[in-house]
């Protein structure tokens, strides 16, 4: 089912536009507070949302009629809903949490569990049927709440950062699965981290402040992202400022330059860059930007991010060993070829 929805909670500040057609997958990002979780409860029915409207399918979710909303009971959505604590019901077995959607639906308790063991099977967690919740770790707990979400048979799945405190290898091993169970499903899955998007979901939009600022098909808009956020999320240096010809410049007034096609002269322009295409170079080389470092952050495999206000650098340990710049102190760097500047204007 494809949904359509303009989530409006005023109390937080939210107005955010969703499209998200039918079998896909959307990554909903964004920082800390700007709406991601309102966002997904409102589409679950559990944050009454004062404007707007929402529809999955042909189904009303919620709509605004003259500043009166209708809201379509949680239970009655169709959605299923997956949170960081998997909020399993904790007096049942493992088994009989999955087995509730169906039970719910009227099937006798033997269908309803041999339901629930198929889908535990298929989440990789059937050894766990006979466990209390209370002994799961994070990770087969959200296994567990995945299974009991497929159960329901969702038109729509939710999934509330599901990768949140999940060591490194439950968290492999939960995108694999979810990567498995997505397929063809229409989801929203909110998460802070770009891999996840680029691993699961079609499309992205990305929050701030409760609006959506960009999105659009995951490999395009971090490819060409337009805020400093999704350049961040997507692993590239962003500079912003004022476009001069052949130059973009900088707050602070230094030059990078650029190419820029079609770029009115003063127009509020950026540029994405690889940090790796990023030189450490003596102070005394020509041009190039300085900025002041504000971290020496190591990498691994010998590289070491020189981390400044506007910019920042990956470099090997080699390279760093000539020019190491310190903490407070500024660094000149070279940005090795010329960007393209794109007008932030539009
Ligand atoms: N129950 C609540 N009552 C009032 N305000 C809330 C409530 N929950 C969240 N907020 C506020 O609404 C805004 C959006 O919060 P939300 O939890 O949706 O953001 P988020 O993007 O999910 O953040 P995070 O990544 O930190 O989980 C924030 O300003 C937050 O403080």
């Amino acid at each position: 089912m494809t949904l359509d929805a303009v989530v409006g909670v005023s109390s937080r500040a939210v107005k955010a536009v969703l499209h998200v057609p039918e079998g896909t997958t959307l990554a909903l990002l964004g920082p800390n507070g700007a709406g991601k979780t309102t966002v997904i409860e409102a589409l679950a029915g559990l944050t009454e949302p004062d404007s707007g409207h929402a529809t999955l399918g042909d189904a009303v979710l919620f709509s605004d009629r003259g500043g009166r909303m209708r809201l379509t009971e949680s239970r009655s959505r169709g959605i299923a809903l997956v949170t960081q604590d998997a909020a399993l019901f904790p007096h049942v077995s493992v088994l009989d949490n999955v087995a509730f959607p169906s039970r719910s639906r009227g099937n006798s308790r033997a269908d309803s569990r041999a339901d629930a063991h198929e889908w535990l099977e298929r989440v990789g967690a059937g050894h766990l049927a006979a466990r209390r919740p209370r002994t799961l770790s994070g990770g087969e707990a959200r296994r567990v709440a995945v299974a009991r979400a497929l159960a329901s048979d969702p038109r729509l799945m939710l999934l509330d950062e599901p990768f949140a405190s999940l060591d490194i290898e439950s968290a492999v091993a939960m995108r694999s699965l979810l990567r498995e169970v997505l397929k063809g499903r229409t989801a929203v899955l909110s998460t802070h981290d770009g891999l996840d998007a680029i691993d699961l979901a079609h499309t992205i939009a990305v929050l701030d402040h409760g609006i959506v600022v960009e999105g659009g098909a995951t490999s395009a808009t971090f490819e060409h992202p337009r805020t400093a956020f999704t350049a961040a999320l997507a692993g590239l240096v962003w500079l912003s400022g004022t476009w001069v010809e052949g130059a973009l410049t900088l707050a602070d007034g230094q030059l990078v330059p650029a190419i820029g096609e079609g770029l009115t002269l003063g127009a509020a322009v950026a540029v994405t860059i690889n940090p790796r295409a990023v030189k450490i170079v003596p102070p005394t080389t020509p041009g190039g930007v300085r900025d002041n470092v504000l971290a020496l952050e190591p990498r691994g495999d010998g590289i070491v991010r020189v981390r400044c206000s506007a910019l920042w650098a990956d470099v090997s340990i080699a390279e760093a060993s000539h020019f190491l710049p310190r903490v407070g102190e500024p660094a000149h760097f070279d940005v090795a070829a010329r960007p393209h500047a794109f007008s932030l204007d539009s």
